[in-house]
This record gives structure tokens, C-alpha cells and sequence, in this order.
């Protein structure tokens, strides 16, 4: 093989990887850019080796493939990706290519010099005068043309390549793309745009977000097919709030609204979909009954009018000036949204224009995504010291000297774990390059400098807990060890396939074994290692937990350093040692007045708080709420198997528990040490029951009204629609009876329909429970 076709082998291998990581597993390791760079570098590659390019070669196709779990569907209409540009230039030159293809004025001039050049190729050969003659006057002619093409080009340029009908610019919200078919006016099928031609039916997740219609309104019940694109998003304040309920769990915060929603829209459990708050946005089309609409700025419109969300931000702009403006203008605009937007789509407005223009293999030519580079900055990194976290997990942190990236001064990066560390080799000394992009943690992104002299040696991670000298966990890379272990059966699978069909067996190399680079995680094992003792502590007196007023972080550490807690017990004996906590430094009376009250009163919080207090892996607020409710008791709860903890419904709904989840708080449970901790807080007077929701709003729309919910609504999980109940003042019920106020039924609503009918109970649907929710009359 040449070095070049192993050079666009090797690049094209990186870049497959890339995709996987960012589409499917939605933890990419590198920025946009640089991928974007590797891309350009394979494209300039393949461009001068043509015979080189491979069918599946990712210059050729877009990234995603549809998961197994769904139902694969094939587009009506493929679904493409964009051409990306982080410069000006480029997008003027983008413009220019569309100029020229639908100017009328051009494409007179260029289909004339085509003819030319036929009847030029006629005249080959010819020598008589007759045929000089007409060589002559057509070169003439051609000059003729050149120049006047190249004087509409000029002043096209000036005045910002005018397109008739212009050019539309939207934010490019930053999520994940999504078809949706509406046929007669109503919601019929919802499919990811996958590898572009086949995607992931995502009907029934598409179905519990709120901006999803599932009825269009107006004209559209007249209307055979509507198909529109669009874009899924979280917003920043829905990631934020899913994000300290994970870390509050003890699971990994995602990375950025963009995994977090294409990692929501993968679940398999619509009702685990709808809690991540996403939001549609539409942008696009797919089939639509021919002569619906003809521009994107009329179908905006009409997306509008038959009630689907578009972006109010949008923009028609004669030119590319215009264009430009808008572009900067936004820069500014954008910090202030409560999505994220990685830039701006500008594409021509006249759908007749967008067909003569066409697609490439990947991108339509008639639109350009024009992006904001993340904003970086180099640093020198000083240190990398560890931190302990609840569940014992020990993370490496650069210390850098303070640099001011995207609005905030920043002396802290995350490494993840040692595996990310070891594969970007970072180390002490290097001057490396770090990010914020849509996360709220800085990012290290490369070391700048890897080859310079006497650099230092890689930092070895520690084989001792730091606090405890327990020695360390360590975790590997759960997909390549299944890569391992899967690897003889692969072999044989091959070796019998090959003997079916007589040929000599081509077996897949063996995978290479775990290494630094593979691990996910290091633990310290030991559960009473202080470290861990103060992060849980400071876990479980925080506000959603516990919530202990004057127990902070200081006054913990504090405590541990006296020797005064241990455990959670012993927050609650502290009472008996008050003599002890005043002696304490900056303590005095007052204080420990406040800290002892504090604690007496966090005793009544309930099982939920407590349940999410002990900092269970998986379990934060949302799952001990839903737990503590179903069961109402501990000795409820330790009698429940893990199946039924896993399959319980509330209410004739799926309770969102699913097997992760219910196998941690039954291990925990049934734990040596869950018992001791539950047994030691249960002898101290914790409140481990959970009063039944009597607990209803004192006022309220629904103040006073019991609402039964049965079938599936399309917005909110069973337990959703009960806590809106609630909050509006009302009693959810769970059977039907003449003090019922109103049945309101979902879809498959079955038998209830019936028996509210003989009671006389009035039956509301989704859109009429909404509007007594909103206080209005149903
Ligand atoms: N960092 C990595 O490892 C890595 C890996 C793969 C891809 N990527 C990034 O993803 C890009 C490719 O992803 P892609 O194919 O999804 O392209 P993209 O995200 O750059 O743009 C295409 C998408 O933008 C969306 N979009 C948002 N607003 C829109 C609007 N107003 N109008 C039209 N479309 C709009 C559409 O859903 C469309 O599918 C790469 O260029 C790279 O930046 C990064
Ligand atoms: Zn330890």
C-alpha cells in the first residue's frame, strides 16, 4: 500500500471513531474544530487521489447510524448534513457559487459559452479560411462574454451577490436533528436522522415533549403530508437542573446539552425522555404536497401558523452584507439565549433556486452553517492533584495559571479520569490549550507543546488512596473490554461462516489488551476513608438533601478533624458533645445553638430526602421521591424484591425505576452497611416514612377538585400529571368514584371511560386538563 492510501486509511479510521463517539455514544474527545480539520485534511487528501476514495470513506457520508434498539425507517427525503465555515471569506465565496448558479444573466452568458465551445469542438481539424473565419468570431464572442460575466460577478460582489428572493439566517441551535411527519394535520411518525438515508423511529419520545404538536392546526387537516425538520434541544436551565440531579445521584453529569439530549432521545422509556425537559425547534423540510409553500421564510411562516415552534430569531437578508451583519450581530445575542447556539444557518430562501442548486454526496449546496469557534486559550499547567468524590471515585484536575476564556477568569480544567489524561498525555509544565464550551467545566483540549525539551514525565496516578492508603480500584473502558471477551467468538463465528462458504477465513485482528489509556475510573474502596466521609457528609447536609442550616463544608471539616463525626449518626448525637463542638474554633455558643437546631430539625425531613441524602448511586431526588411515595415506609421499601422494585406502576404507569436503579437501592438496602447506617439513623429518631401525598397545595386552581388520570398522556409521565395536580392544589386519585371531580384521559384510556360515563364524572382530554391547570375552564 502507498503512504498516502495508508494515510487516508489511518485518517479516515480517526475520523470513524470520532463519529461514533460524538453521535453514538455522545462523548466526543475532541472540539468541532479540530474534527472539522481532520475532515478538510482527509477531503484534500482524497481530492488529489481521487482513485483512493472509499465508498464509506466519512467524506462521503453523514455520521450517525440508527441504534438496534429502534425501528429503523428509511427517509422519504435524505436527510443531509451542512457545510461548515468559521470565516467570513468562506461564506462570501459561498454565495458566490450560488450566484453563479441562478443568476439569470450568468446562466445565459455560461449556457452561450458551452456552445461555443461545441461548435468550436465541430471546427477541429478544419483549416480552410471559411472556418478561421468563424474561429475568429467566436473567440471574439467568448472574450465578449468573459468580460461581461466577470462585470456581473464584480458588481454582484459589491452589492453582496443580491439572489433573487435573498437568503434566510437562523441560529444553529445546538442538538440533534429530527424528522417529523404529520399527515391530515396529525403527529404520525418521528425519525433521527441516523446515517441520513435510515434513522431511529422516535415517535413515541418525539410525543412527550410539549412543543411537539400532536395536532397541526388551520390549513393542515387539508394537507396529505407535512414533513418537517428540526432540531431537539435542552435548554440551559433544563440541563442544569438535570445535571445536579445526576451529580446529586452520584452518576456523571453530561458533558453538554447536545449529548444530554441525544442521550435523553435514546432512551427506551418515553416517560425518562420526557423529564429531560426538551424542546423542538423547526427549521426545515422534508416531503410536503407540492405547491404548499415555496420559500424557507413562507414555511416558517407556516410552520408558525399551524402551531410548530420556529425560531423568532430568523431573518430574510437580501445580501450577503446583510448576512454578515446578522451574523455579527447574533454573536453578541446569543450569550443571552437559554439555548445553545453554535452559529448561524444561512441558506437561499427560494425553494426553486434551492433545487437548481442541488446537494453534494453530503451537504445541500444551497446552505451553509457559519460557525462561532469555541472560545480557547493557553495556560501553563502547574499541577494535577486528585479529588475525592462521595462514591469514592478519585478525579485528576489541572491547576493552570488563571486565564480568562468566555467571560470568567478559569485556574481549574477536569481531566475526567486517567485514561482521557493519559491519551491527551498531559503533564506538568506543558503549556496546554483548554475550553468552555456549552459546559460549565473547562475543558483541557491539547497539549500545545508536546515536543518541546525536557519535558517532564508522565504524572503517575496514585495506586493509594491519597487520605486513606487503601489501594485504588481500578475500572476499564466498558466497551473494549467487551471487545475483548467478545473477540474469540467473533473469531469463530468468522472461521464457521467461512467454511459454509468455502473460502479461506479472514478472522478480525485481536483486539489489544486494557491499558492505561482504557481506564474509566479509580475508586478508593474503603468506606470509611475521610475523604469520602467528608464529601458524603457534605452531600447529605446539603439543601435538596438534608438540608442542615450552619453545617458547611469548614464546619465538616471541622468535625472529622476533631474526631467528632464518623458517620451520619453522629451528626445526630452531637448534642452530647456540646462542651466539645464550642471548644471548637470559630464555633462558640451561638453557633452551636444554630448548628444543634439546625440538625434536630433536619430529623423530620422524610424518606425521600433521606433516601437521597445517603448519596446511592443512581438515586437522586426524582427516583427517591417516586420510591418513598409508592412504599411510604423503609420497612415497605426492604420488603419490596428487586423485580417488583423495578417493574412497580404507579398508577397504570411505568414509575421511570428501571433495572440500574433498582438494583443499586436494593443492594444498598440489603448491604451490610446500608443496614447499619438505616438501623443507627431509625434508633436516633430519623423520620423514615414518607407521609402519603396528602401533602396538597393549600391553594391552587384545582383547589379541593380529586382528578383521576388513566392512559398515556402525551406530555407528562403518571406521576408528572399527579405532582401537577398537586401543585395546582388538587388530590390525585387513583380510582373512580362519585367524589370524583373529572377523569382525565390519555390515549388507551380503556375501562374508566366507561364507568365515568355511569357516574356522571366529566372527562377531560390532555388539552382541556391543561387549560384548568393554566386556572382556565376546561
Ligand atoms: N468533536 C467530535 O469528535 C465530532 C465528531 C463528529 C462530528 N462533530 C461535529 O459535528 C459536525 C457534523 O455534524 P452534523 O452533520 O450534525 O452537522 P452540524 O451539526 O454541523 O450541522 C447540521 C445540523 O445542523 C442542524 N441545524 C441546527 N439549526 C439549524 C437550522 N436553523 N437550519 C438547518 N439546520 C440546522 C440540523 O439538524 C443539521 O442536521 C462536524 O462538522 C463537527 O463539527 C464533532
Ligand atoms: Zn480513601
Amino acid at each position: 500500500m502507498t503512504d498516502v492510501a495508508q494515510q487516508i486509511q489511518r485518517l479516515a479510521a480517526e475520523i470513524h471513531d470520532h463519529d461514533r463517539r460524538y453521535y453514538v455514544e455522545a462523548s466526543p474527545t475532541i472540539s468541532d474544530r479540530e474534527y472539522d480539520a481532520l475532515l478538510e485534511q482527509l477531503r484534500r487528501l482524497e481530492a488529489d487521489h481521487p482513485d483512493l476514495v472509499a465508498s464509506d470513506s466519512p467524506t462521503q457520508r453523514i455520521g450517525g447510524e440508527p441504534l438496534d434498539a429502534f425501528r429503523a425507517v428509511e427517509h422519504t427525503q435524505r436527510m443531509y448534513s451542512i457545510d461548515n465555515s468559521y470565516e467570513a471569506e468562506e461564506l462570501t465565496n459561498w454565495a458566490r457559487r450560488c450566484y453563479e448558479a441562478v443568476d439569470p444573466q450568468i446562466v445565459a452568458i455560461d449556457s452561450e459559452l458551452k456552445e461555443l465551445e461545441d461548435r468550436e469542438t465541430g471546427l477541429k481539424g478544419k483549416r480552410d479560411d471559411a472556418a478561421r473565419q468563424q474561429r475568429e468570431a467566436l473567440n471574439a464572442r467568448r472574450a465578449e462574454l468573459r468580460a461581461a460575466r466577470d462585470n456581473r460577478l464584480d458588481a454582484a460582489q459589491r452589492e453582496g451577490y443580491p439572489i433573487a428572493g435573498g437568503y434566510c439566517a437562523e441560529p444553529k441551535v445546538d442538538g440533534v436533528a429530527a424528522s417529523l411527519r404529520y399527515e391530515a394535520g396529525r403527529f404520525v411518525l418521528g425519525v433521527t436522522r441516523g446515517d441520513g438515508v435510515r434513522g431511529d423511529d422516535i415517535t413515541q419520545n418525539l410525543r412527550t415533549l410539549r412543543s411537539v404538536p400532536l395536532a397541526l392546526q388551520g390549513s393542515a387537516s387539508d394537507i396529505g403530508v407535512i414533513e418537517v425538520r428540526g432540531e431537539v434541544y435542552m435548554p440551559q436551565p433544563e440541563f442544569e437542573r438535570v445535571n445536579r440531579e445526576l451529580v446529586s445521584a452520584g452518576d456523571e453529569p453530561l458533558v453538554n446539552p447536545r449529548n444530554g439530549t441525544a442521550g435523553a432521545l435514546k432512551r427506551l422509556d418515553p416517560a425518562i425522555t420526557a423529564r429531560n425537559g426538551l424542546r423542538l425547534v423547526v427549521h426545515g423540510r422534508g416531503a410536503i404536497d407540492p405547491g404548499v409553500v415555496e420559500s424557507q421564510s413562507a414555511l416558517l411562516e407556516r410552520c408558525r401558523a399551524w402551531g410548530l415552534p420556529t425560531n423568532p430569531l430568523a431573518e430574510r437578508c437580501a445580501t450577503t452584507h446583510a448576512l454578515l451583519e446578522y451574523i455579527e450581530r447574533f454573536e453578541q445575542k446569543k450569550q443571552s439565549l437559554d439555548y445553545g447556539v453554535d452559529g448561524v444557518v444561512v441558506k437561499v430562501d427560494r425553494f426553486d433556486l434551492q433545487e437548481r442548486l442541488g446537494f453534494t454526496s453530503r451537504f445541500p449546496r444551497w446552505c451553509l452553517a457559519y460557525k462561532y469557534a469555541t472560545e480557547q486559550a493557553p495556560t501553563e499547567l502547574l499541577a494535577i492533584d486528585w479529588q475525592m468524590g462521595k462514591t469514592g471515585k478519585l478525579t485528576p484536575r489541572a491547576k493552570m495559571t488563571p486565564v480568562f476564556v468566555a467571560g470568567t477568569t478559569v485556574q481549574h480544567a477536569t481531566l475526567h479520569n486517567v485514561g482521557e489524561m493519559s491519551r491527551k498525555d498531559v503533564r506538568i509544565g506543558d503549556t496546554v490549550l483548554i475550553e468552555k464550551a456549552g459546559e460549565i467545566i473547562p475543558q483541557v483540549v491539547k497539549v500545545l507543546d508536546p515536543d518541546r525539551p525536557g519535558r517532564s514525565d508522565p504524572v503517575v496516578p496514585p495506586r493509594v488512596c491519597p487520605w486513606c492508603d487503601t489501594p485504588v480500584v481500578i475500572e476499564h473502558d466498558q466497551r473494549r473490554l467487551q471487545e475483548i471477551e467478545g473477540w474469540p467468538r467473533r473469531v469463530q463465528r468468522e472461521q464457521e461462516l467461512a467454511a459454509k462458504q468455502g473460502r479461506e477465513p479472514e478472522p478480525p485482528a485481536e483486539p489489544p489488551p486494557v491499558s492505561i489509556l482504557d481506564e474509566s475510573g479509580r475508586y478508593c474502596p474503603n468506606p470509611a476513608c475521610p475523604a469520602q466521609l467528608k464529601e458524603r457528609l457534605w452531600h447529605f447536609a446539603s439543601r435538596g438533601q438534608m438540608d442542615i442550616d450552619g453545617l458547611g463544608e469548614k464546619v465538616i471539616e471541622q468535625l472529622l478533624q476533631a474526631g467528632l463525626v464518623r458517620s451520619y449518626g453522629d451528626l445526630f448525637r452531637l448534642h452530647e458533645r456540646r462542651a466539645d463542638l464550642v471548644k471548637l474554633e470559630r464555633m462558640g455558643q451561638k453557633k452551636v445553638d444554630n448548628l444543634l437546631a439546625g440538625i434536630e430539625a433536619a430529623k423530620g425531613r422524610g424518606l425521600a430526602r433521606v433516601l437521597a441524602a445517603l448519596g446511592i448511586r443512581h438515586i437522586g431526588s426524582t427516583a427517591s421521591t417516586v420510591l418513598a411515595r409508592q412504599y411510604g415506609s423503609l420497612d415497605a421499601l426492604l420488603a419490596a424484591s428487586v423485580s417488583e422494585l423495578e417493574s412497580f406502576q404507579t398508577d397504570g404507569a411505568e414509575s421511570g425505576i428501571g433495572p440500574e436503579i433498582a438494583r443499586s437501592i436494593f443492594e444498598y438496602l440489603h448491604s451490610e452497611r446500608g443496614v447499619a447506617i438505616l438501623e443507627d439513623l431509625r434508633e436516633l429518631g430519623i423520620v423514615l416514612s414518607e407521609e402519603k401525598p396528602a401533602v396538597a397545595a393549600r391553594s391552587g386552581p384545582l383547589l379541593g377538585k380529586t382528578l383521576v388520570v388513566t392512559g398515556t398522556l402525551a406530555g407528562y409521565s403518571r406521576n408528572e400529571a399527579h405532582a401537577r395536580i398537586e401543585a395546582a392544589g388538587g388530590k390525585p386519585g387513583s380510582s373512580l368514584s362519585k367524589a370524583t371531580d373529572y377523569l382525565v384521559a390519555g390515549e388507551k384510556a380503556g375501562s374508566k371511560l366507561a364507568k365515568a360515563a355511569q357516574l356522571g364524572v366529566p372527562v377531560l382530554n390532555e388539552a382541556q386538563f391543561e387549560a384548568l391547570l393554566a386556572g382556565g375552564e376546561p
